[in-house]
């Protein structure tokens, strides 16, 4: 498969309660919303996009792609809405990535892609040298039953769903800082002051 096969559905359709409520997405980081970095960083040629959105549907709408709500209510956290992704998504892979993730390797779905044909696996989730990203993942699409029936039972746990199924874990050696997230307003000054020159 090839990144054609790709749908990159950017989540941004939490809370944020620890940014005081502010749409994380849509928070400037160096001149730019800071889903913006996210798709600057992870989009590739070829690859369709959407995004996630539970409020602000207008204002991400202006970014030129076309944006989904989550089906379930109640803010029900990130796999309400990889739920979505999958189920509007037309290609044979989801790739999910966080929106408060704004230094995500470049590479990030080409590496994905090919460790999850090298274990031939379900999924491919991106982990660095100390720990798992488990919102950062290429998922097959084929998998949205399976997680609509985790969802219905009443289940939210990521980590219990990947048990589930046969997931590659794809290392990115050295790069911690790329898959730091944004999740206070201190986080976030930090990160402008890296961003800016
Ligand atoms: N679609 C959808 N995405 C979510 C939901 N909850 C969290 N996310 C997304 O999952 C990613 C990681 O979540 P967190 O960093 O915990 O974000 P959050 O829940 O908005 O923030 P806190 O309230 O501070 O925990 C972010 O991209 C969120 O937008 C949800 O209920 N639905
Ligand atoms: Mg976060």
């Amino acid at each position: 498969m090839t990144l054609n096969d790709i749908t990159l559905a950017v989540l941004a359709g939490g809370q944020a309660r620890r940014m005081g409520g502010d749409d994380k997405g849509l928070i400037p980081v160096a001149g730019q919303p800071m889903i913006r970095h996210v798709l600057n960083r992870v989009q590739q040629p070829g690859m369709t996009t959407m995004i996630i959105a539970n409020r602000n549907q207008q204002q991400y709408a202006e970014l030129g792609l076309p944006v989904h709500a989550d089906e379930l209510p109640g803010f029900m956290g990130p796999m309400a809405g990889m739920a979505v992704a999958m189920n509007r998504a037309t290609t044979p892979l989801v790739l999910i990535c966080p929106c408060d993730t704004p230094k995500l390797p470049a590479d990030l779905a080409h590496r994905l892609l090919a460790a999850l044909e090298a274990e031939e696996a379900d999924a491919a989730v991106a982990c660095d040298d100390e720990r798992e990203h488990p919102v950062v993942i290429l998922l097959k699409r084929e998998l949205l039953g399976s997680i609509e029936q985790f969802l219905a039972a009443g289940d939210r746990k990521i980590d219990l769903w990947y048990g589930q199924h046969k997931v590659a874990r794809c290392v990115f050696h050295g790069a911690a800082d790329a898959f730091a997230n944004i999740n206070t307003p201190e986080q976030r000054q930090e990160l402008e002051q890296q961003l800016l020159p």
